[in-house]
């Protein structure tokens, strides 16, 4: 693997302690390339926002090994000092619900991680118009949230995950709210985005329409990961 990606190896998580005591995540081993979009699919209870709120570093895992490019980030513990900026710098987030922030215009709502990351005012704009660019929005930069369709509000949530150019995204159900059409050009672009800059995505889905189309994907059940290999099928177009 290049300078990018994740890797998992033996990741486990356990919620409290004696008799109470739950292992959400027994085994879990996960390797995304860059430039790869794979599938985490598992019944309700498996495990897979555990997983996720691991991998974004929201909650501690108990053991086991977590590298992100060539940092390992956690070894039995946090081996980076400041999480905050783990989480700012390295992970982006797309979620099943936008969550666009509703008073500021789609530039400012891409340009705020950023903003926030500390990048000048201007130097974050023309970053987020280039995203938005690249997925075909830009015509909506000065729109407000309110006055999108849902298809354009998760592009833009897209952009936002993707403008500060972390090396993992995680999506959790992206694509739950849209039509069949609207849900396969998500991943189109999340795909394409992959590619482009050279980003390792997991995409945690329930949804039919968008499972074939995934090269790889990874099973979970009772906090045990399973790899498969998927029909990869909208990208033989
Ligand atoms: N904070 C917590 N404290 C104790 N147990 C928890 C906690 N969060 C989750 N669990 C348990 O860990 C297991 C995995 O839960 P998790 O939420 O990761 O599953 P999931 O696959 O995301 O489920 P769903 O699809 O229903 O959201 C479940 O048995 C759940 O009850």
């Amino acid at each position: 693997m290049s300078g990018k990606g994740i890797r998992i190896e033996g990741l486990r998580k356990r919620y409290g302690s004696g008799d109470t005591a739950v292992d959400a995540l027994k085994e879990v081993d996960m390797v995304v390339a860059p430039g790869e979009v794979v599938g985490l699919i598992g019944p309700s209870g498996s495990g897979k926002s555990t997983l996720l709120k691991c991998l974004g570093a929201v909650i501690e895992p108990s053991a086991g090994t977590m590298i992100l490019g060539d940092e390992v980030i956690y070894d039995d513990e946090w081996k980076v000092r400041d999480i905050r900026a783990l989480r700012r710098d390295k992970i982006g987030f797309v979620f099943q619900a936008p969550y666009l922030i509703p008073f500021l215009d789609v530039t400012d709502n891409v340009a705020l991680p950023p903003m926030l990351a500390g990048v000048a005012n201007k130097q974050a704009r023309s970053s987020a118009l280039a995203l938005l660019e690249a997925l075909d929005v830009q015509h909506r930069a000065k729109a407000m949230p309110s006055q999108l369709s849902g298809g354009e509000q998760q592009r833009v949530a897209i952009a936002r995950g993707l403008v500060n150019r972390p090396p993992v995204i995680l999506a959790d159900e992206p694509t739950a709210p849209l039509d069949s059409e609207r849900a396969l050009a998500v991943i189109k672009i999340l795909n394409d985005m992959a590619k482009k800059f050279e980003t390792a995505i997991i995409v945690v889905t329930h949804d039919e329409k968008i499972i074939p189309t995934f090269k790889r994907i990874y099973h979970i059940r009772d906090g045990v990961t399973y790899e498969e290999k998927g029909e990869g099928r909208a990208f033989d177009i």
